[in-house]
């Protein structure tokens, strides 16, 4: 059944700027406050307080070959038809601190990685000496500290490595163990759910009827967060009934801080969010996007919780979660950097549609040139699996020529290169 009977006027929505809608979207978001967690499982978080170096790396001098420690003054005037020659005192392997003190004429056989011995400042190569049992000749001089790592010439002591905010990724990672850091303060995450909406969804394992299609944007959806590392509770889809959506929202909303629901926001009958908003009492933050696809993306808070209501076409779903959950969900973490990596690119074919909304065109992105991926229509699900970047068509503007300049929002879904870099 239709939702209302009587004769009706359908709402007009005022479209607004997709920038000022992020910032409506941002200036919601809360903080998700801090937690501890293992080194091995901080990959993928957001670090909540900056990582400073405890000590200098390296600790100390040390070696980055393996060869001989010998005094550098000791060198001096070596060549080829006048070698100079030193006496192998001790020998050492990283981990190892020699107890001798290098004297004049004298080396250490020194492995990569262990600290110069005292009294040395120079390390010899072997590839550069003639051994001849406890000794041997080399043909060059060595300036002081030639070839040798120098304390603290990596990271001083004190020194910010990471800001709070940064994502950890196995770089991070390595320098959190640097330092000792068995536990890492990571920003806590949101607890997202999902949920869509579609008396015509059937389940990835259900097979078609008449007029079904099934659940793409649930799986979607999780793979967006997932990639993100955020974990999700995934609910059962609803048919398009105003109480059974309502009630599902409003139970979802007692253990989710954000809920992402998928369809029914624009204006057809049996689009029913913008009555459950209304119902729960949430606050439309907005409900008409000035960009394609997603205009109707719509987003209501409420008790300290976001409400976002995706489109249910696959490409406006996709877009709308890139463009405005995802970095509502970062900035709720606290991360530095929550918007999506943008650039500049050559358009690789024309594009001739006028654009009375800004347009973001899934595209392959190849580093130089951005192409769109094909089918681009708000219902397209073709498109989202051949793009790996959204182009940028500003609104008000009459279409782009191969070649034209334009922006290009990175998704982070570049794959690997089939040849070696030509
Ligand atoms: N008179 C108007 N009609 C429409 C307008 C408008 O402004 N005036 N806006 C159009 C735009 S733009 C879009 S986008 C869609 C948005 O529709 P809804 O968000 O209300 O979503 P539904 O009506 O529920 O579904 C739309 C479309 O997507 C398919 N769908 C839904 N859920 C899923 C899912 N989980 N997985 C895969 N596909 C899904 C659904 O079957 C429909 O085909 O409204 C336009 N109409
Ligand atoms: O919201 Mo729709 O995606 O503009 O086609
Ligand atoms: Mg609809």
């Amino acid at each position: 059944m239709r939702k209302q009977e009587a004769v009706e006027v359908v709402e007009i929505r005022k479209p607004i700027p997709v920038a000022e809608a992020v910032e409506r979207v941002l200036s919601h978001a809360g903080k998700t406050g801090t937690e501890t967690v293992p080194l091995e499982e901080s990959e993928g978080r957001v670090l909540a307080s900056p990582v400073r170096a405890t000590h200098p790396v390296p600790p100390f001098n040390r070696s980055p070959y393996d060869g001989f420690a010998v005094r550098s003054q000791d060198t001096a005037g070596a060549s080829g038809s006048s070698r100079v020659r030193f006496r192998v005192i001790d020998e050492i392997g990283a981990g190892t601190v020699s107890a001798k003190t290098v004297g004049e004429g004298e080396a250490v056989r020194i492995m990569t990685g262990a600290p110069v011995p005292d009294g040395a400042d120079a390390v010899v190569m072997f590839e550069q000496t003639v051994e001849d049992g406890e000794a041997f000749t080399i043909r060059k001089p060595f300036e002081p500290l030639e070839n040798v790592s120098l304390k603290g010439e990596d990271l001083e002591e004190g020194e910010e490595v990471v800001p709070a905010g940064s994502f950890i990724h196995a770089g991070t990672v390595a320098v959190l163990a640097t330092f000792g850091y068995a536990e890492v303060e990571v920003a806590k995450q949101p607890t997202v759910g999902i949920l869509a909406t579609g008396t015509e969804l059937v389940d990835v394992t259900e097979p078609l009827a008449p007029g079904k299609i099934r659940n793409s944007n649930s799986p979607m959806i999780a793979a967006q967060l997932r990639r993100m590392g955020i974990g999700y509770k995934l609910y059962d889809a609803q048919s398009d009934d105003l109480d059974a959506v309502a009630e599902a929202i409003e139970s979802a909303l007692t253990e989710t801080d954000v809920l992402i629901t998928t369809g029914g926001v624009s204006v057809g009958d049996f689009d029913y969010l913008p009555a459950v908003y209304g119902r729960i009492g949430a606050d439309v933050l907005f409900n008409k996007v000035a960009m394609r696809p997603g205009s109707v993306t719509t987003v209501a808070a409420g008790s300290g919780k976001l409400l976002f209501g995706l489109s249910g076409n696959p490409s406006s779903c996709f877009t709308g979660f890139e463009l405005f959950t995802r970095p509502a969900l970062l900035r709720m973490m606290g991360a530095n950097k929550p918007f999506l990596p943008h650039t500049k690119a050559v358009l690789g074919e024309d594009f001739t549609k006028a654009n009375p909304f800004d347009r973001f065109v899934r595209a392959v992105y190849d580093g130089k040139t951005a192409t769109p991926a094909g089918f681009n229509k708000s219902n397209a699900v073709s498109s989202i699996a051949r793009g790996n970047a959204l182009i940028v068509l500003p609104g008000g503007t009459r279409g782009y020529r191969a070649g034209d300049e334009v922006d290009v929002l990175l998704l982070g879904m570049e794959e690997g290169s089939a040849k070696w870099m030509e």
